[in-house]
């Protein structure tokens, strides 16, 4: 898989992609991250990449030519076809399916704004989606591109070793993971549930997912649609929430 980052600071996105398991990838060949500055595209002896709003307002606005041709020479780089991606809080919410469609593919583009964002004109005429990561706003879209890269490159194959598997990801079936546990058995931090240390792989996946029911319940209840709940599903969450009582 190729990741072109297109940025005023395409070193910063990079580096997010120099470590840990995706720093891995890279060195492995499974993924590669290259940048494209749209200074370096800018014409000019100021090398201009922004201007003033029309309408007045405070800030600035990155202009269209320095960033389309960046976009071309990030095209160019690589044969096939590329899904160019704007981050952006005006984008869609980011959730773990659309990280499983992007991880899909073999080439991503990812467009970052700085200051107020970039001419609306390029971003119809080059971008074929625009994505947030959340409802708040950062310098620039460079952040958001390094979640991306991270969320994309784990889901590929090969990437997480048996021992990090993204089978069992929280979100991976739209609730969120189960608490986690390993050694010392005896703390002052408290114990581990009996269940764990059973050795009964079938009551540990129960205990798992209700405790996964539960707690989506509790912390997301906007993810856990009850009605689409299997039968078996729901009576965990009944034994969850009956343990809260007791
Ligand atoms: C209108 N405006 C300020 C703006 C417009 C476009 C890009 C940027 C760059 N900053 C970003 C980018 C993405 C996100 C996100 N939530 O994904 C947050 N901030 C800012």
């Amino acid at each position: 898989m190729r990741i072109d980052i297109v940025s005023l600071f395409p070193e910063f996105v990079a580096q997010c992609a120099a470590f840990g398991v995706v720093g891995r990838a890279v060195e492995r060949g499974l993924l590669s991250v290259h940048g494209f500055n749209p200074r370096d595209y800018a014409e000019g002896n100021y090398r201009r990449v922004d201007d003033r709003p029309f309408g007045g307002g405070p800030g600035m606005v990155m202009l269209i030519d320095p960033l389309r041709a960046s976009l071309r020479a990030a095209r160019e780089a690589a044969p096939g076809p590329a899904r160019v991606v704007y981050m952006s809080p005006q984008g869609a919410p980011l959730t773990q399916a659309k990280v499983r469609e992007l991880a899909g593919r073999e080439r991503l583009i990812l467009l970052c704004g700085r200051y107020e964002g970039i001419d609306e004109r390029l971003i119809r005429a080059e971008v074929d989606e625009e994505i947030s990561i959340g409802d708040y706003v950062l310098s620039g879209g460079e952040l958001a591109a390094a979640v991306i890269v991270d969320a994309v490159a784990r889901l590929r194959e090969g990437v997480l070793g048996d021992a990090e598997s993204a089978v069992q990801d929280s979100f991976e079936d739209g609730l969120l993971d189960c608490p986690h546990y390993t050694r010392p058995v005896e703390h002052d931090l408290g114990t581990v549930p009996e269940v764990l240390m059973s050795g009964n792989h079938a009551e540990i996946a129960k205990w798992r997912r209700m405790q996964s029911l539960g707690r989506t319940w509790q912390r997301r209840p906007d993810l856990l649609d009850e009605a689409a709940l299997s039968k078996a599903d729901r009576k965990l969450l009944e034994a969850y929430r009956a343990a809260l009582e007791a």
